[in-house]
């Protein structure tokens, strides 16, 4: 079945009366990935927050498959791994799949070497990189339609980004993805579209050369000179 998320209308103050959020439309369709690029500060993981329901903004218009819906994560809807990990350290990666995976999905995951070979190993003595990597394989393979990934690449060794990347370009199960790093490389090489949250507004991103001008990136990064 083809899903489809809608955000529109979303206006967040934090502080002082400061406007952080106050023209983002997108949408996303299942099989899609969209990456979010944006400074430090600029709101991306208000902005997860706000889609996943778990923060509330002064004004929002989320929609899922035509429906208003305004707490996406307590009908399953949405899933959302946040930049630091709420995974339970005590558990082992084995206990904690088969609690959070029908028995399809976990034998399926099982098959996966990297997860294989972590099965048995408590949360706690997972490495950055193996962490990461279970997340991601992890909401890849539960029941949401929709998922959310804030900073999956970030202080991860480069065989493990590359293998995040695999994870997302394979998304066996068709979900629709937003996606948010500074490592715009990584993003850029896995996402179908492009924005930049800037200003509040989410600017879409046509040409790489675009993120120059928008002063993202340092001059030269794309542009000839
Ligand atoms: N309740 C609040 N009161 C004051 N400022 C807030 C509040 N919540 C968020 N902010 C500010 O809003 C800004 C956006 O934060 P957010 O974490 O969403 O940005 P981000 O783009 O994910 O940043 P980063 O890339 O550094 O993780 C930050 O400057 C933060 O300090």
């Amino acid at each position: 079945m083809m899903n489809k998320l809608e955000i529109d209308s979303i206006q967040l103050h934090v502080g002082n009366h400061r406007q952080l959020l106050t023209d983002c439309y997108l949408s996303c369709s299942s099989e899609e990935i969209i990456g979010i690029l944006g400074r430090n500060g600029s709101g991306k993981s208000s902005l997860f927050e706000i889609i996943f329901g778990t923060l509330e903004p002064s004004n929002k218009f989320i929609r899922i498959n035509g429906q208003v819906c305004k707490t996406p994560f307590a009908k399953k809807l949405v899933g959302y791994i946040p930049q630091t990990s709420i995974f339970p350290k005590d558990a082992t990666v084995q206990k904690l799949l088969k609690f959070l995976l029908n028995s399809n999905r976990f034998e399926d995951l099982k098959k996966n070497k990297r997860i294989e070979s972590i099965l048995f190993s408590k949360i706690r003595h997972l490495s950055g990189g193996e962490l990461k990597y279970l997340e991601v394989s992890t909401i890849l393979h539960m029941d949401h339609p929709f998922v959310l990934l804030d900073e999956p690449f970030s202080g991860i060794e480069p065989i493990f980004q590359s293998e995040i990347q695999d994870l997302l370009t394979r998304n066996p199960y068709k979900k629709g993805i937003l996606v948010s790093d500074h490592n715009f490389r990584n993003i850029m090489d896995v996402s179908n579209k492009l924005f930049l949250l800037n200003d509040g507004a989410l600017v879409k991103i046509t040409k790489n050369v675009e993120l120059e001008y928008l002063g993202y990136v340092p001059k030269g990064t794309f542009s000839e000179d």
